[in-house]
């Protein structure tokens, strides 16, 4: 379980989270959106208890971050969307070294398994300096699976992955929470969150814009004048009201043959 009471963060004078609060239960997959810099990293490496926060509470399991750290820490896995490895070591060695910082006996069919998943098993003995954006990737989110975390926590986790990989992370996220992790998925992949996320955080500025079930935000939609809203990426951009409507009416309003596109196409005629 993952929960946010009035989490606030300050970086000097910016405020990037304002207020924040939110629960993700185990066995539930919370998609975190949001525009550039609406503050979803900044969650998530609080969370983790990567960076201290200004105000409030943030608890995994009941511990508190500040309270306790290190148990936060023990049962957290965080994974950044630029994965940060040891260029020395191979990928199995990564494996093994997770397995001993966490404590996980007898790790090695868990990491055969890993390494089948993500496509791994060639690499095993290859060092990080070696692979590939997309395999460092996968070495990065293999590490945090095999931590068996309470709260896994994922930064464009997407991020370099090809379709074959984003399939069976797919099927993995879903599977781990199936076994009781909560988990948290920052991304910009609107269609990817409505796949596999049970509920959705919409931030904006560091607040809450929506947060709740995916369903409850169409059903919401669905049920006043925007019917035509059906996916999450359109329920999306409706929220966010990407141009205001005093915005839109400062736009130029040109007739096809007026704009510069109809000028370069009667000319090439
Ligand atoms: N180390 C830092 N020092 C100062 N300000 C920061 C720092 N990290 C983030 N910020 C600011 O905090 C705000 C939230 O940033 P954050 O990285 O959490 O956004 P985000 O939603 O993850 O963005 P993106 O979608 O681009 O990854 C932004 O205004 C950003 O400029």
């Amino acid at each position: 379980m993952i929960r946010a009471e009035s989490f606030s963060k300050s970086y000097e004078k910016a405020v990037a989270v304002d207020d924040l609060s939110f629960q993700v239960n185990a066995g539930q997959v919370l998609g975190l959106v949001g525009r550039n810099g609406a503050g979803k990293t900044t969650t998530l490496k609080s969370i983790a208890g990567i960076i201290p926060l200004s105000a409030g509470r943030l608890l995994v399991d009941d511990f508190e971050v500040t309270a306790d750290p290190i148990a936060v820490k023990q049962r957290s896995a965080y994974v950044p969307d630029d994965p940060h490895l040891f260029n020395d070591l191979t990928v199995e060695q990564h494996l093994l070294f997770t397995a001993g910082v966490y404590g996980i006996e007898n790790p090695h069919h868990e990491i055969d398994r890993l390494l089948a998943t993500f496509e791994l098993l060639d690499k095993r003995h290859t060092a990080a300096s070696g692979l590939s954006r997309g395999m460092k990737q996968k070495l990065a989110i293999s590490c945090a699976l095999l931590q068996q975390p309470s709260a896994l926590l994922l930064d464009e986790p997407m991020t370099g992955l090809d379709p074959q990989g984003i399939r069976n992370l797919k099927a993995t996220i879903l599977e781990q929470a199936k076994c009781g992790t909560a988990i948290i998925i920052s991304s910009h992949l609107l269609a990817m969150v409505e796949d596999i996320c049970s509920d959705v955080m919409i931030l904006e500025n560091g607040k809450r814009k929506f947060f709740g079930r995916i369903e409850e935000l169409k059903e919401q939609f669905a049920g006043d004048s925007n019917s035509e809203l059906r996916t999450l990426e359109e329920i999306y951009f409706a929220t966010m009201e990407m141009v205001p409507e005093s915005d839109e009416a400062k736009l130029p309003k040109a007739e096809p043959d007026d704009s510069e596109c109809g000028e370069r196409f009667a000319a090439e005629k």
